[in-house]
């Protein structure tokens, strides 16, 4: 990528650090003390429930929201200079798109305005939006908006991009794309920050993930080794014997599920589990063993920190306390 060559002043800097940052909506802490550090070339997932403050972090990365306190800097710089040099992109949920005009007039708009941008043809192909360049943009489905949106966040060649929910109103098919050719940017050098619901997205396209729980970073982690830090094993098996009460009492068993005949167990000492089975009554057949999905992984950490009483007050807490409500701050 061009963009990645011309610029070697701040090219040893991390693509995004973000310092104790924090920011607090009236009594809402948003974020609080957020601590990361992105390289370049990374493609990092931040996961959270609803509410969690991904939406709150993205936007203070991109200069739209001004943190109370800490420091954001991406490539060394700060967020609107970086903005500013075209070094990134965003693709955000909110944000309309111009009304009664083609798709490809849109993108022609954008890059006349760009100061170095992409190739048209170029930008159509990498957001796989060439076959819908002379429809309307308001007759669109939600999910070619969404490619449109993407087209737009690129046009600059953008070395970093972040987007909030991406996939959101795709279908598996244009999900599928989507992904694959996310893919093909981290491998050009790229680097890509994304918020997300979908497990398997996560999963599949990052190579790090961040969750974010009530505006702390519950864990830093790759999806391998969160998948592995539960713990559990899920056995599936089917049995025509099987009832809901009986494996509930297996050992090492902390859920069960039946269905028909077809039994799944989440279990905490596999081979406990494993053995009880098999010198039950209950017969079981096409007995597979796995470890858990990323999902199971995901829900188990935030049920936890769920359940921990709430930590102590922090000095932020105590210094914001009496901040106004509605304390948005648009810094570009
Ligand atoms: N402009 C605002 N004014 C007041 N409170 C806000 C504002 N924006 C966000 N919040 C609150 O801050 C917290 C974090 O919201 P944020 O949108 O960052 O979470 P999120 O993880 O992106 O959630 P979701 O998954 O639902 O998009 C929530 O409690 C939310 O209600």
């Amino acid at each position: 990528m061009g963009s990645v060559i011309g610029h070697p002043v701040s090219q040893r800097a991390p693509a995004i650090s973000a310092e104790d940052v924090s920011k607090r909506y009236g009594e809402v802490r948003a974020v609080a003390g957020l601590d990361f550090q992105v390289e370049p070339g990374q493609a990092v997932g931040l996961l959270g429930p609803n509410g969690a403050g991904k939406s709150t972090t993205l936007d203070m990365l991109l200069g739209l929201i001004r943190p109370d306190s800490g420091q954001v800097r991406l490539f060394g710089l700060r967020p609107s200079e970086a903005i500013r040099e075209g070094r990134v992109g965003a693709m955000l949920q909110s944000g309309g798109l111009m009304p009664e005009v083609k798709v490809r007039d849109l993108i022609r708009l954008v890059h006349r305005l760009a100061r170095r941008p992409l190739p048209i043809p170029e930008i159509m192909r990498q957001a796989d939006i060439e076959d819908i360049g002379g429809h309307r943009v308001d007759r669109l489905s939600g999910g070619q908006r969404q490619r449109i949106r993407f087209a737009l966040a690129i046009v600059e060649d953008p070395e970093l991009i972040v987007l909030d929910e991406p996939t959101a109103g795709m279908d598996v098919a244009a999900r599928n794309r989507f992904w694959e050719n996310m893919r093909a940017q981290t491998r050009a050098g790229r680097t890509l920050l994304f918020a997300t619901h979908y497990m398997e997205e996560a999963d599949s396209a990052a190579d790090r993930i961040l969750v974010l729980h009530q505006g702390r970073l519950l864990a830093d982690s790759t999806p391998a080794a969160m998948k592995a830090r539960t713990g559990l094993r899920r056995l599936t098996f089917t049995s025509s014997t099987a009832a809901l009460d009986g494996l509930r009492r297996l050992p090492g068993v902390v859920e069960a599920q039946l269905r028909h005949d077809s039994v799944e167990l989440h279990s905490s000492d596999s081979d406990a589990t494993v053995e009880a089975l098999i010198h039950g009554e209950l017969r079981p057949r096409d007995l597979e063993i796995t470890g858990l999905g990323l999902e199971q992984a995901y829900l188990s950490l935030t049920a936890e920190a769920a359940a921990e009483p709430r930590a102590p007050r922090t000095d932020f807490d105590r210094t914001h306390s009496d901040r106004a409500n509605s304390d948005k701050e648009e810094v570009r």
